[in-house]
């Protein structure tokens, strides 16, 4: 079975090519790592996957999810899937939360957006989910502001929120990347908890070789706008057949 299926997705600006002829798949709870240099087009093929292509660029292609097409899906279907079916998490947390709401009730909307729990019911979730990402007096934290937290804990909430919804694809890029190497270990070890606890699927976009091979059963490389290799996390990281490759892992070493 499939949840994720993206063929030949191209993805231009103008006549320059960003993205091409790229194609994956993903099934129910499967764990995809999205590796390569900066600029390849990892973070703009995870965004044609949401249907939040920056506005100007072009796209070809199919990403087919749970059977529905997404490329040119409308923008009332696209919302009724992304922090619901699909969830995210960016690498700059402050960016996903609004400053001027208290976080257990930005953790509520989530829920009551997508009309998966009633008021009060989304209100004692949001402090189950804040408890859940490991967040010390969740109570205490829900009436906080985001910017009265550290950006680990701001990036818990943003975590607790993508999670809020039991998404079948959590979608993310560079999570950790903000944070202090202290707190990337803990954050990564909760994404990672929060999708095998939920049996959810996950793409996972990172530099960091290290992260994939914790995180990811399998791995996709990108290079130049193309996926230049993919397999298991283990042939691909202990035999990598592309130079590119090859040349990520030594730099890594
Ligand atoms: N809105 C846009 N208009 C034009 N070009 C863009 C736009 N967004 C991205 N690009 C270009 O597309 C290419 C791929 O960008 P993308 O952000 O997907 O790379 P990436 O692999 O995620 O890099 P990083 O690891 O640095 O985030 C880059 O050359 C980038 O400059």
């Amino acid at each position: 079975m499939t949840l994720l299926s993206v063929e030949g997705l191209g993805i231009a600006a103008g006549v320059l090519p960003l993205v091409e002829d790229v194609s994956f798949t993903i099934s129910p709870g499967e764990r995809v790592g999205l590796i390569g240099a900066s600029g390849s087009g990892k973070s703009l093929t995870a965004s044609a996957v949401m249907g939040l292509l920056p506005e100007g660029l072009t796209s070809v292609g199919s990403v087919r999810f749970a059977d529905r097409e997404l490329l040119g899906a409308s923008e009332r279907e696209l919302s009724r899937l992304r922090g619901k079916d699909i969830a995210m998490v960016f690498q700059e947390p402050m960016s996903a939360l609004n400053p001027s709401m208290r976080v257990g009730r930005q953790v509520a909307e989530a829920m009551l957006l997508h009309g998966t729990r009633d008021r009060r019911g989304a209100n004692a979730a949001a402090v189950e989910l804040l408890e859940r990402v490991r967040l010390p007096e969740p109570e205490r934290i829900a009436r906080a502001y985001p910017h009265q937290l550290s950006g680990g804990q701001r990036q818990r909430v943003v975590l607790a929120i993508a999670l809020a919804n039991d998404p079948a694809l959590l979608i993310c890029d560079e999570p950790t990347t903000a944070l202090d190497v202290t707190v990337q270990a803990r954050v990564l070890e909760l994404i990672n908890e929060g999708v095998r606890d939920h049996g959810s699927a996950l793409l996972f976009i990172t530099h960091d070789l290290a992260v994939v091979a914790t995180v990811c059963e399998r791995v996709l490389v990108m290079n130049e706008g193309r996926i230049v290799e993919s397999g298991s996390t283990r042939d691909v990281l202990s035999a990598p057949k592309h130079e590119y490759t090859a040349r990520l892992l030594e730099a890594s070493a």
